[in-house]
């Protein structure tokens, strides 16, 4: 049977518990939301298929536990993904002094001059705010990573994002000037599918 797709891209989201991973993904696979908060045990992963610079990719996105009991099995992943997210909560400071850390799980863990991004989830609640866009911005400016806030909740910059990151993995691995993910658009909403993979 014929692929469906061009390439297929492993990505993993990493940060704090409760900053809103499992719901970035959701809403980016599903195009759903769920108030209710459920902590991931241990991995778990959706896939969608999304178009970029006229090829089809197929996204395959880890969600990982922000619960630092779950890291031995978590960081296990960090070496096959192509691009890696850190997430923090704009509504709370120690989620964003954290990425320091996780930045530096990273480099402890993953394969050198993997795709990184940042994104500053819950940009929906602007009234409980901690943690200034510039400040954001400043911070993925001096690592030289792609920077959005994003609302799972409010459907802002979550198919953006992802298509930028895509778009950058693409472009670096064909060498050559292409499309930036911002310009691209998503083609594909129908091929969701998730699988879960507890390891625990
Ligand atoms: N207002 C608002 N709430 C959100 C948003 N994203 C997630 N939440 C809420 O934040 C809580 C935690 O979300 P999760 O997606 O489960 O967080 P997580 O980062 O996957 O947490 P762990 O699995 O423990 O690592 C839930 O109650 C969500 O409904 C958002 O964009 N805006």
């Amino acid at each position: 049977m014929a692929k469906k797709y061009d390439f297929l891209y492993k990505l993993l989201l990493i940060g704090d518990s409760g900053v809103g991973k499992t719901c970035l993904i959701i809403r980016l696979a599903e195009d759903n939301f769920n108030s209710t908060y459920i902590s991931t045990i241990g991995i778990d992963f959706k896939v969608k298929t999304i178009e970029v610079g006229g090829k089809k990719v197929k996204l395959q996105v880890w969600d990982t536990a922000g619960q630092e009991r779950f890291k031995t099995i978590t960081t296990a992943y960090y070496r096959g993904a192509m691009g890696i997210i850190l997430v923090y909560d704009i509504t709370d400071d120690k989620s964003f002094e954290n990425i320091q850390n996780w930045m530096k799980s990273i480099k402890e863990n993953a394969s050198a001059g993997v795709n990184q991004m940042l994104l500053g989830n819950k940009c929906d609640i602007e009234a409980k705010r901690k943690v200034s866009k510039e400040t954001g911005e400043k911070l993925a400016k001096d690592h030289g990573i792609r920077f959005f806030e994003t609302s799972a909740k409010s459907s802002i910059n979550v198919d953006e994002s992802f298509l930028a990151l895509a778009g950058d993995i693409l472009q670096k691995a064909s060498k050559k000037p292409g499309p930036t993910g911002r310009e691209v658009k998503i083609t594909s909403r129908t091929e969701r599918k998730s699988s879960k993979c507890i390891l625990l």
